[in-house]
């Protein structure tokens, strides 16, 4: 198991707002993790990226209790990609650069490295670009770029192309379906659009009100095998579409 939480308990506000009992992620594995708006899938992702501690509970990296002491080397096996791209206002390639310095790693070594995930997320010709002139779509590329870049164990992706227009944004999921494909990193992609998920995975986490209450694939989902209220609430987008796709025939 890469990744395990154990009877996790986030309070904020004297408000419990997680609650895992029992949740692993096999290497390999990619979970998207969908909820409605406040549901607790930031917190969730957090928590598993070791950004948040939670309240009680245990987590466990391959096996092995995550502590206070150990906490920083694992945090250094694992990637993270938010809805904003948070860069820094220097070049690209410094950006992508960054991780890298901060895990010792540095000169031609990294240059390669570098060039290697520029060029193959197609921005090798932003190199010099400052994020500031970037378009949204350029911008999560470089955020993907300096993610892969580190070569993660684990990666997570909160929401990353929410913000961009659908097309950049179908462009982005193949790719970065290609992409995990290949690498064979374990993957936790949040999302609140079912129509995300086929790109990259057929393994969805519910969360509704703070807890994970369905882990299974997809196809069952949208098979309306699943009769949670949360999951048919989630499908009405879906069920409009294919509605709208009907009267346009
Ligand atoms: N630091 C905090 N202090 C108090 N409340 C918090 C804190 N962080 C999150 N919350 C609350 O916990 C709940 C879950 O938040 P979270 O951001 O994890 O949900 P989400 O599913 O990612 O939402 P969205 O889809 O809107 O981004 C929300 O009601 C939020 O207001």
């Amino acid at each position: 198991m890469m990744l395990r939480l154990k009877d996790i308990l986030v309070v904020r506000d004297k408000k419990p707002i997680l609650r895992v009992n029992d949740l692993g992620l096999a290497q390999g594995e990619r979970l998207a993790v969908i909820g409605p708006n406040g549901a607790g899938k930031s917190t969730f992702l957090k928590v598993l990226a070791l950004l948040e501690q939670p309240t009680a509970g245990e987590i466990f990296f391959r096996g092995e209790r995550v502590t206070a002491k150990n906490l920083l080397a694992f945090r250094r096996r694992m990637a993270v990609v938010f809805q904003e791209p948070l860069l820094l206002n220097t070049t690209v390639f410094d950006n992508v650069a960054q991780g890298l310095k901060f895990r010792g790693v540095s000169g031609s070594e990294a240059e390669r490295r570098v060039d290697y995930w520029l060029d193959r997320l197609g921005i090798a010709e932003l190199r010099h670009r400052r994020p500031l002139h970037l378009s949204g779509g350029e911008a999560q590329r470089v955020s993907l770029a300096r993610a892969f870049v580190l070569e993660p164990e684990i990666i997570f992706l909160d929401e990353p192309f929410s913000a961009l227009d659908f097309p950049t944004r179908i462009d982005l999921l193949e790719e970065l379906g290609a992409l995990l494909a290949n690498t064979g990193a374990t993957a936790v992609f949040v999302t609140h659009d079912f129509n995300e998920i086929p790109h990259l995975t057929d393994n969805v986490a519910v969360i509704d009100r703070g807890q994970p209450v369905y882990k299974g694939a997809l196809k069952e989902i949208l098979a309306g095998k699943v009769t949670l209220p949360v999951v048919r609430h989630l499908l009405r987008p879906l069920q409009k579409s294919r509605q709208i796709n009907e009267y346009i025939k």
